[in-house]
């Protein structure tokens, strides 16, 4: 096949892993398993890891650029490619690129993300024809994040964060500080004083304003920098801890202000300027098409 026929099915293209913000998180209980159970609100913004694929002739999955820090072979993008493999016995190997835009262990979903964009566009390029339910269940399998980022809408989540009902956000624009901390999702899930018996609401009483998030007090504790970011966003608007950190964000209902916001905390703090959308740009380049 020719370069340009293969670029024509998405081979050697840019596909977009978007963030993701929780809106709020309760902790309404835990499984014996210790996974726990939540109510989240999953809102997307235009932040984006890039990730392009090439065939690899030899049938293996590699990447081209491995994260520091990350071995290649728990790559949350490996891991999906070689899932897809062993799900559907494909043959087929892949080269996986990605432009790392997202801050790890930031609460973005940034690695999830990174995972769903690789089963959504695989399945494409693969020719593989599995349903977007069966890529939610694979991407379970890979983390509780995966699901909503395969789902690709605005959600109201229960349950460890799969069972998913997509939701009406207003449009807004928002301001992420990144502390210069790493939060270990695990750690805050395993300490002692953690909030697990929250009382459930529902969807109108979080668009009522009950948007809090369970894991802010002991994440704060552990982790002074993030104290300080919320203080320092308080200044411009109503600032909220994402998952379990590090990142907080606001949401502006003008660009103008939240451009202020931005600039000023710019000078002391990594920010990141941002839009949230409807729909996952993952989806939305995808198009209508099977998946
Ligand atoms: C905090 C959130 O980001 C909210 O969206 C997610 O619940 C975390 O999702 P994630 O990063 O995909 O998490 P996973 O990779 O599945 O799990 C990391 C660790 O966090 C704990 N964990 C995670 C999710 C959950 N509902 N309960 C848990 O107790 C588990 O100990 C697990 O070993
Ligand atoms: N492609 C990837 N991108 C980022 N992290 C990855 C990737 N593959 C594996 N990881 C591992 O996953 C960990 C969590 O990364 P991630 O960026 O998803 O954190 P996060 O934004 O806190 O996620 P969440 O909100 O889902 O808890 C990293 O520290 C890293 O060890």
């Amino acid at each position: 096949m020719t370069e340009s026929q293969l670029n024509s099915m998405g081979w050697g293209e840019k596909w977009p892993a978007p963030a993701k913000l929780n809106l709020m998180l309760r902790i309404t209980g835990r499984r014996q398993d210790g996974y726990h159970l939540l109510q989240t609100v999953f809102r997307f913004i235009d932040l984006c890891d890039l990730i392009s694929f090439d065939p690899a002739v030899d049938g293996a999955v590699r990447l081209r650029n491995p994260i520091p820090g990350v071995p290649e072979s728990e790559d949350l993008t490996v891991r999906a490619a070689n899932l897809l493999k062993q799900y559907t016995g494909c043959t087929e190997g892949v080269w996986i690129e990605i432009d790392k835009n997202l801050p790890m262990g930031g609460g973005l979903g940034g690695g999830s993300s990174d995972a769903a964009t690789t089963l959504l566009v695989l399945n494409r390029l693969w020719g593989l024809g599995l349903s977007l339910d069966i890529l939610m269940e694979l991407g379970l399998r890979l983390g509780a994040d995966v699901p909503v980022f395969v789902f690709g809408r605005n959600a109201w989540a229960e349950g460890v964060g799969e069972k998913l009902t997509e939701v009406s956000v207003p449009d807004r624009w928002v301001v992420v500080i990144k502390p210069d901390c790493h939060v270990n999702t695990r750690q805050i899930f395993l300490a002692d004083g953690l909030t697990r018996n929250s009382k459930p609401i529902r969807m109108t009483d979080f668009l009522a304003g009950d948007a809090r998030n369970d894991c802010l007090p002991i994440v704060g504790e552990l982790y002074p920098p993030i104290t300080k970011a919320i203080e320092a966003l308080s200044r411009f608007g109503e600032a909220k801890l994402t998952g379990t950190g590090a990142c907080v964000f606001a949401e502006f209902d003008s660009e103008d202000l939240a451009r202020h916001a931005f600039l000023e905390l710019s000078e002391d703090w990594q920010v990141y300027f941002a839009k949230g959308v409807d729909k996952s740009p993952l989806h939305a380049k995808l198009g209508q098409g099977t998946f």
